[in-house]
């Protein structure tokens, strides 16, 4: 039995959904792994972790704080009653699940070739690490299973400012990559963007709240195609649409195998 806190998974997997209760469990060992991780022996050396060294319960982002705005707020509201659904009197899991997101991938990936072990002990998710509530990316995925698609409810906050009092086109792609990247890798496993498509349609108010849909187009062998489309909380008007085309890897191929 591997000590609690060994393996710890923050983000996502095909199977991750499991991965991911179990990572909001904080801990679980080897034998939670799926079976496709423990034929990756590479990819599980990269995810095998000391215990969290900041502190003993990693807080999700994507759950509600003091700055998210009553739009936003209405918006997670609405989703997250989707997730759970009433029949006969009883509440059952709905067709749609709320991604819970950490401020790292892999803590302590030891299978690093590059980085110091104190530049990965330092390394954060980039649209996790703006600690003040609402001055970076504030967001929540819903991913819809049945449907092979998700949305993301995401509010951008002024330290992404473009074009004055706008929302940088690098912080809209990058909402794009992480939230296309998220479907991706839920669909078909560890994947890297190979290749993204940005079309900005209208610039996107600070402070504004917007929603990020994106589905799956195809699948061809490794290759996943992701479609996606950034609008205004109420659908009306289209900010970005963008394309993504992700490959997938085993995870040895971020370690140098
Ligand atoms: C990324 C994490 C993975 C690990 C998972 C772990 C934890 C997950 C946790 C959380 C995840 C949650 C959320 C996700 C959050 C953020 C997502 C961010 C994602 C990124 O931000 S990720 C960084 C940017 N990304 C790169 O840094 C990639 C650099 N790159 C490479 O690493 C290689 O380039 C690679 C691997 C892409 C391919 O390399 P390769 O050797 O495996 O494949 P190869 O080149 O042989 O191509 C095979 C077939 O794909 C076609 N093909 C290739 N590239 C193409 C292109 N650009 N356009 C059109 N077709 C293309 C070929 O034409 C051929 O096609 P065909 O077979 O038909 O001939």
């Amino acid at each position: 039995m591997l000590r609690q806190g060994l393996y710890v998974v923050r983000g996502l997997y095909r199977d991750g959904l499991k991965l991911i209760r179990l990572a909001g469990q904080q801990s679980f060992n080897r034998a939670h792994l799926p079976a496709s991780y423990c034929h990756q022996p590479i990819g599980v050396r990269a995810l095998t972790m000391s215990s969290w060294p900041f502190s003993s319960k990693p807080r999700d982002y994507s759950l509600p704080n003091e700055s998210w705005s009553p739009e936003m707020q209405k918006l997670y509201d609405h989703y997250n009653a989707l997730c759970e659904v009433e029949e006969e009197g009883e509440k059952k899991r709905g067709a749609w699940w709320r991604l819970p997101s950490y401020n790292r991938t892999l803590k302590y990936a030891t299978g690093g070739r590059c980085l110091s072990k104190l530049l990965q002990a330092k390394a954060r998710l980039f649209t996790r690490n703006i600690e003040e509530p609402g001055a970076g990316f504030e967001y929540v995925v819903f991913l819809n299973k049945p449907e092979k698609s998700c949305v993301c409810v995401f509010q951008a906050g002024h330290l992404l400012e473009g074009p004055p009092g706008h929302v940088h086109g690098g912080a809209i792609a990058t909402m794009i990559d992480s939230v296309t990247g998220t479907l991706a890798t839920y669909l078909s496993g560890p994947v890297m963007t190979a290749n993204l498509n940005m079309n900005y349609r209208s610039p996107i108010p600070l402070g504004s709240v917007v929603l990020v849909h994106c589905a799956l187009e195809k699948v061809e062998g490794r290759k996943t195609f992701i479609s996606c489309r950034v609008t205004s909380s109420d659908r009306a008007k289209l900010h970005t649409d963008a394309t993504g085309l992700f490959l997938t890897i085993n995870v040895g191929h971020l370690f140098g195998a």
